[in-house]
């Protein structure tokens, strides 16, 4: 007998399917549908990215993409932004996540301009089944800040406080600048920036307003902070809150001034950063890296859509010359032997019957793109096998990165 989920109706989206999609995706992350939403989601909505599946009259699920580059190891590249992934509670694991992730995967290789797609999710248990794998970690920071500090002289340039909306140029400009360093970072195209500085008071969840610091000299702005805070008093102590919720900068000199100001503010005792890196500088800045531990936790997930014109894409940290065997259950192309070569400055893919050096699956694939997960874990977990002695060693080299991946928002 077939399961009744089969029968439903999966297609991409309209217009006119949004505020009932605003209410699904609402109710699935536990939330009221918001005015908000309804006017933050048009200005980045790509009703033809986006599935649905329909049950009479009722949207019962959905995903979406958003079409945005990331940076991956040598630049940016283009990359399918899956998000705000939803299934009815009264229609839960009955297979229609699967059914919807199905045709989105598929419609994004048919689309053919990008060969991974990326995401962050909610769950660690759901997407490894279709091929992910986390190829970034986040690090939550909460620092408190009596405990350490940077120290260091007053530098050249100077701070400001600003409103995000008022300045969204020159944070974008700060943010397309930094971010080509750093493989994981999103770009923000058309009106994200709009949607990016909206600021409805769902969003500030008992804090302030967002506001900007920035960091400038007589060549210009070099970098930026954004933050809430929030005052509360501990007996007669004050123990005020303030949380960052972006920071990047172009060069150190931006990047210490900005800790600087955020670890001395008068009356915040904690500074949260939800969205830091691995690596982040600040560890080896501050006084006490003791008061930096942190929780980390997993990031980016990130499939590979297309294996030849994803390796072929990045660029490698040493020459690389490799036979992978790749095994790949969604799509039969993928799978198979592919010889990779390339180096820092350029890189091709090409099926071949060669004997493989290394076999994986898709998943560990994503895993390492970025560069962030190295496969020779992957290998100690059992997930890479490899043929030739020495080349698990040389391709975990080229395939590593100066940076480690971060993305500093969950899309
Ligand atoms: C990128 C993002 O947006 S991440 C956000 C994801 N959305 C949410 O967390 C919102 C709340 N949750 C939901 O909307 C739904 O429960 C979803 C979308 C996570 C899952 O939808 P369902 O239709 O129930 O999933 P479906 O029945 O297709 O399950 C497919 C498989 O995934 C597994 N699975 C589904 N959800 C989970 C989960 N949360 N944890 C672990 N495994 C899961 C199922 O057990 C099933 O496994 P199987 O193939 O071995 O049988």
């Amino acid at each position: 007998m077939t399961d009744p989920i089969d029968e439903l109706t999966v297609r991409t989206c309209t217009d006119d399917d949004l505020p009932e999609l605003v209410a699904l995706i609402s109710r699935a992350f536990l939330n009221d549908p918001r005015e908000e939403l309804l006017e933050a989601l048009p200005k980045v909505f790509e009703p033809d990215r986006r599935h649905v599946a329909v049950d009479g009259d009722r949207l019962v699920g959905s995903a979406g993409v958003l079409t945005r580059d990331m940076t991956v190891p040598g630049g940016p590249m283009p990359t399918a932004h899956v998000t705000a992934v939803a299934v009815a509670t009264t229609h839960r694991r009955r297979g229609l996540l699967r059914r919807i992730m199905n045709e989105q995967l598929h419609a994004i290789r048919e689309r053919g301009t990008e060969p991974i797609a990326a995401l962050w999710a909610s769950e660690g248990g759901i997407y490894g089944r279709y091929g992910y794998g986390v190829a970034s970690w986040n690090v939550e920071y909460e620092i408190p800040v009596l405990e350490t500090e940077v120290p260091g002289t007053t530098p050249p340039g100077r701070l400001r406080h600003e409103q995000p909306a008022e300045i969204s140029k020159t944070l974008a400009d700060i943010h397309d600048r930094a971010r080509h360093e750093r493989p994981g970072v999103s770009a923000r195209p058309g009106r994200w920036w709009e949607m990016r500085t909206l600021d409805p008071e769902s969003r500030r969840r008992g804090m302030s307003a967002e506001r900007a610091v920035v960091y400038e000299d007589e060549d210009g702005a070099h970098g930026y902070a954004l933050l809430r805070t929030k005052l509360q008093w501990n007996m007669n102590s004050p123990g005020g809150e303030a949380l960052v919720t972006e920071m990047l900068a172009t060069n150190t000199e931006a990047y210490a001034a900005l800790w600087r100001y955020l670890l001395s503010i008068d009356l915040v005792r904690t500074v949260r950063c939800p969205f830091g890196a691995v690596d982040e500088p600040l560890r080896h800045m501050a006084t006490n890296v003791h008061a930096l531990t942190a929780p980390m936790g997993p990031g980016l997930w990130v499939r590979v859509v297309d294996v030849p014109a994803a390796l072929a894409r990045r660029r490698y940290a040493a020459p690389i010359d490799v036979v992978l065997e790749i095994t790949d259950a969604m799509f039969p192309d993928n799978a198979g032997r592919w010889h990779l070569r390339g180096d820092a400055d350029s890189a091709t893919c090409e099926a071949t019957t060669a004997e493989p050096d290394l076999s994986l699956d898709v998943r560990g694939l994503g895993a390492a793109y970025l560069g962030g997960t190295s496969l020779q874990s992957l290998a100690a977990a059992g997930l890479v096998t490899e043929h030739r002695p020495g080349r698990l060693a040389a391709a975990t080299t080229a395939f590593g990165w100066r940076r480690a991946p971060w993305s500093h928002e969950a899309f």
